[in-house]
């Protein structure tokens, strides 16, 4: 068997794409990567929130999924959109990295606890608002771009730390870069963070489709991010909506933590469901319920005619 990869050409996205290469070598399966540019890949001088960011850095790769040019996307799980059209789907979620977000800096002795007030690049609406919320002492820049753009943006002076994923600090090996790693209490991920996702077409056979999801999936993670978005996908978030959701779980018992929180940082709602992982969805779905009769419904409003 012999699977095409279809996979954006940031250097992340080559290290996922490539770790996606080796779980199917493990099974004697051999592959090849398509390199894929997205819109999200073009467009770099304006905010995700801005260009509406429903499927900008999907939209191309499921367009070659549904053509047959290649028989697998690899995204990152976290930039997925929450419902997927009825043609395509997720066979797989690989197991997660470590999900904390992490503060990086030239200056290592920064951090976000002392009260010493610097300036944070990040264009995710979640760490603005977080940081709002939790670090009023902190000034924020927008910034975009792929990791190594923002740390020569870094270098250049445009701000004094980033806020990123541990996960893609560490697959781009700048571990020696992290001054901080934020609890997930406070600092509660994004939807899917950490994992790495394979998205397919219907019209994939069902021998590949099972081979690639046996040496790929990662069943408790599985479990976790089916939770997780359900949860998005209630409360109709793309990436660009301050939500944030982890679950952890064992075998027996998933916990969900998760909420939404406005863009000023003032209003932040969070709720906490268990059960088991037969049931993630409806963990997710519960975790929606609780957060919109919070007073969440009203935050949502007041987000979607701002961005
Ligand atoms: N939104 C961009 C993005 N998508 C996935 C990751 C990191 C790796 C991951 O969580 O899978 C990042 C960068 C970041 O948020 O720091």
């Amino acid at each position: 068997m012999h699977i095409r990869i279809g996979t954006r050409s940031s250097r992340l996205a080559l290290w996922q794409a490539e770790y996606i290469q080796q779980l199917l070598e493990g099974g004697g399966v051999t592959s090849e990567l398509v390199l894929i540019e997205t819109k999200g890949d073009q467009i770099l001088d304006r905010s995700l929130s801005k260009i509406g960011s429903k499927g900008i850095f999907t939209q191309e790769l499921e367009d070659q999924l549904r053509s047959g040019q290649i028989d697998i996307a690899v995204h990152s799980a976290k930039d997925l959109q929450s419902s997927l059209p009825p043609d395509l789907g997720i066979i797989a979620f690989t197991e997660r990295e470590q999900v904390n977000d992490v503060l990086v800096s030239r200056d290592k002795s920064l951090s976000l606890t002392s009260g010493h007030p610097f300036v944070i690049g990040t264009s995710s609406t979640r760490r603005v608002a977080m940081l709002k919320h939790y670090c009023p002492h902190i000034k924020v820049v927008d910034m975009r771009g792929n990791l190594q753009t923002r740390l020569r943006k870094l270098d250049e002076g445009h701000c004094d730390a980033l806020l990123l994923a541990y996960a893609g600090v560490h697959r781009m090996q700048y571990d020696d870069l992290i001054a901080e790693f934020l609890p997930v209490e406070d600092f509660t991920p994004a939807v899917g963070q950490g994992s790495v996702a394979i998205e397919v077409a219907d019209t994939l056979s069902l021998d590949k489709l099972e081979t690639v999801r046996k040496l790929t999936n990662h069943q408790p993670t599985e479990a976790c991010l089916k939770a997780e978005r359900a949860f998005l996908r209630r409360l109709e978030g793309g990436c660009s909506i301050p939500v944030f959701a982890l679950a952890t779980g064992t075998d027996d018992a998933i916990t969900l933590t998760g909420g939404l929180i406005n863009l000023d940082g003032n209003d932040l709602l969070r709720e906490t469901f268990s059960g088991p992982p037969a049931q993630a969805e409806h963990l997710g779905n519960e975790l929606a319920e609780a957060i919109l009769a919070r007073g969440g419904d009203v935050i949502l409003q007041a987000i979607r005619a701002v961005l």
